[in-house]
């Protein structure tokens, strides 16, 4: 008897998508359940590598493609590692990933041109088979048991398990391709899914480097004579041939497969080294971000072959996690073929195949950043705010990094550290920097005065991992990295201080008044040297948190207390003197006076006022007066 199933909402929700989307490219569905085949037959073999039991299931991985125009279907089958009944209801019914929430607000907010893209991206492999499917059914039996399973679904909300008919191990998954209905040019038509040459032609685009070999039959057709059965794909390994005689082509489609993007690659790098440790390297920098980049559980890492044997996806023990994007293949001739994850994390072997896959990336960039100044660009806008993660962890390519780097500047023009200090004015010996949670707040910050009159640029820093790498490089060559906002602030030597005439303020005890009035909220008030024409602004103490760290934090979930702030006022402004003289009258209202200062502090760091309701009533009654 036949059991009904629900899927899991989200499931339910990214089927509904597949189902009512119009794709740029629908035959990636064929990609997708051959990549799947695939990987079932490397898992079986993996598996059986510790469980000898296994061993007589995993030889002769094949998969095979089978129109049958009579019944209207296209059916892929794979002798691979196979699903049970609970496996089936988990896999087949539920997404365990994290981000499908985004994929799915993705999905529906795309036209319909990228949603194709998405899917790539995010990975919803199976289900994609709804794309040109009314109907799927899985037939599955998993390796080592002995009964069949059935999953079947028309994809409107439910499936079913019942007993399957499969005699061995592996799955058959049987689309009812759907009639396409959408014949007209914007909607975009599917094609002939139950035509030979259509399928065959998706499959050497698409799968031609599948490891194993696939084959295309048509039900019913008579064979010729001599014909022999053969393969689909080509099968071979890419980086095993000569590089000169492979088309860019081959290596982006290869890129395509591997990395289930569909854009062509921004940069390829390939690499063979020779003597102790043996490896062949293909990598790929994408031209764009993957969907998973910041998802913990995203697919990052390169694809391990040991001597063109595939061993693991998605190894992240060969790449570090800031160089997380790069995409491509390692096939090692030393690494012992049994080798797994934990043992990589200790293997000398792989420490050094890392460290050569570092060194060789951070050369590419370096190369691209003379040589190709707007691919750089596009690079660093991609993958900047990751390759910055580095400086924090990668202590031995510390400065490389910082050099790579690409920085805004109170100037307005983008700068590498190097042309940075090329430029700095005789007497500075100190980076400046400022960070801040929005380019436009920084650009707009008071801080930045003093600065500017002086012609010291400082460099600004709007990413969230900028505040954390800045404080950890602290240097860069013999230079100090010093931020724009630090509280006993000496500005570069060797250019005169102006004289402030603060006299006047000094006199009317302004100062007192107002550090008195702010009571718990301030550390302290004092006469600033930095400001030029705004009235205020806050400073940052020696070890102080910086608001936009607090809130990182907070967003995190951590508490974080509060600090009482430093606040400077600006002794040559027209709205301090005319407080300070006030301040000397009687009945002058210190309280009031001193929460518009600090507030105004508030909002030139593009921070939000405590309370807004109560800031604006104090505006409009001090503006009475
Ligand atoms: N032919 C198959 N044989 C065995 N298991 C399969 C097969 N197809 C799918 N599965 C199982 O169903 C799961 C879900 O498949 P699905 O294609 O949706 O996602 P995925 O393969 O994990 O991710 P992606 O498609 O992005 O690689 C797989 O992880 C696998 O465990």
């Amino acid at each position: 008897m036949a059991e009904k199933r629900e899927f899991q909402s989200e499931a339910k929700q990214v089927l509904e998508l597949m189902i009512n989307s119009v794709y740029s490219n629908p035959d990636i569905f064929v990609r997708e359940l051959i990549s799947n085949a695939s990987d079932a037959i490397d898992k079986l073999r993996i598996e059986s590598l510790s469980k000898p039991e296994l061993a007589g299931y995993a030889k002769n991985g094949r998969i095979d493609v089978t129109i049958d125009k009579e019944s209207g279907t296209l059916t892929f089958s794979d002798n691979g590692i196979g699903m049970n009944k609970e496996e089936l209801v988990s896999f087949l019914g539920t997404i365990a990933k994290s981000g499908t929430n985004e994929f799915i607000r993705a999905m529906q907010e795309a036209k319909s041109g990228s949603a194709g893209n998405l899917i790539g991206q995010f990975g919803v492999g199976f289900y994609s088979a709804f794309i040109a499917a009314d109907n799927v059914t899985v037939d599955t039996m998993k390796a080592g048991e002995d009964k069949a399973w059935k999953w079947e679904s028309t994809g409107d909300g439910t499936f079913t398990i019942d007993d399957g008919s499969r005699a061995s191990n592996g799955s058959t998954i049987t689309l009812h391709i759907k009639k396409d209905e959408k014949k007209d040019e914007e909607e975009g038509e599917l094609k002939d899914y139950l035509s030979e040459w259509t399928i065959r032609g998706i499959i050497r685009e698409y799968s031609d480097f599948v490891s194993y070999p696939i084959y295309l039959t048509e039900k019913g057709r008579e064979k010729k004579e001599d014909e022999k059965e053969e393969p689909v794909n080509s099968m071979k390994a890419l980086w095993t041939r000569p590089q000169k005689d492979i088309k860019d082509e081959e290596f982006n489609e290869f890129y395509r497969h591997i990395s289930h993007d569909w854009e062509d690659p921004m940069e390829r790098i390939y690499y063979r080294a020779e003597g102790t440790c043996e490896f062949t390297a293909l990598l790929f920098i994408p031209s764009r971000q993957p969907m998973d980049l910041f998802y913990q559980d995203g697919r990052h890492g390169v694809q391990l072959y040991i001597r063109r044997v595939f061993i693991m996806n998605d190894c992240k023990e060969l790449i570090p996690q800031y160089l997380r994007f790069v995409k491509g293949v390692v096939d090692s001739e030393d690494l012992s073929l049994n080798v797994s994850r934990e043992m990589l994390q200790q293997d000398r072997m792989a420490s050094q195949i890392k460290s050569s896959l570092v060194r060789k990336i951070l050369d590419t960039l370096a190369k691209m950043k003379k040589e190709k100044g707007e691919e750089f660009a596009k690079f660093w806008q991609t993958f900047g705010i990751v390759l910055k993660e580095g400086i924090i962890s990668d202590l031995r390519h510390r400065d490389e990094l910082i050099k790579l780097c690409v920085f805004e500047s109170s100037e307005g023009k983008k700068t590498s550290v190097e042309d940075y200090i090329v430029n700095m004015p005789a007497g500075q010996d100190k980076i400046y920097y400022l960070t801040g949670s929005s380019l436009k707040n920084l650009q707009n910050s008071p801080k930045l005065e003093a600065f500017k009159k002086k012609g010291v640029n400082v460099l600004l820093l709007s990413d969230p991992v900028d505040e954390i790498w800045v404080n950890h490089a602290r240097k860069y060559d013999k230079y100090d990295f010093v931020s724009a906002a630090a509280e006993n602030l000496s500005l570069p030597e060797g250019e005169k201080k102006e004289e402030k005439n603060n006299v006047e303020i000094e006199k009317s005890g302004l100062v007192k008044k107002i550090k008195d009035a702010l009571g718990a909220l301030v550390e302290d008030v004092k006469i600033s040297d930095r400001l030029v024409d705004s009235p205020v602004c806050f400073v940052q103490k020696g070890e102080e948190i910086s608001p936009q760290m607090r809130n990182f934090f907070k967003s995190m979930g951590q508490e974080v207390p509060e600090e009482k702030r430093v606040m400077e006022i600006n002794a040559d402004n027209a709205l301090i003197k005319k407080i300070a003289l006030e301040s000397e009258k009687e009945g002058f209202d210190a309280v009031d006076w001193s929460n518009l200062l600090y507030g105004l502090a508030s909002i030139a760091d593009g921070e939000p006022v405590a309370d807004g309701k109560k800031f604006t009533a104090l505006v409009g009654k001090l503006l009475e007066r």
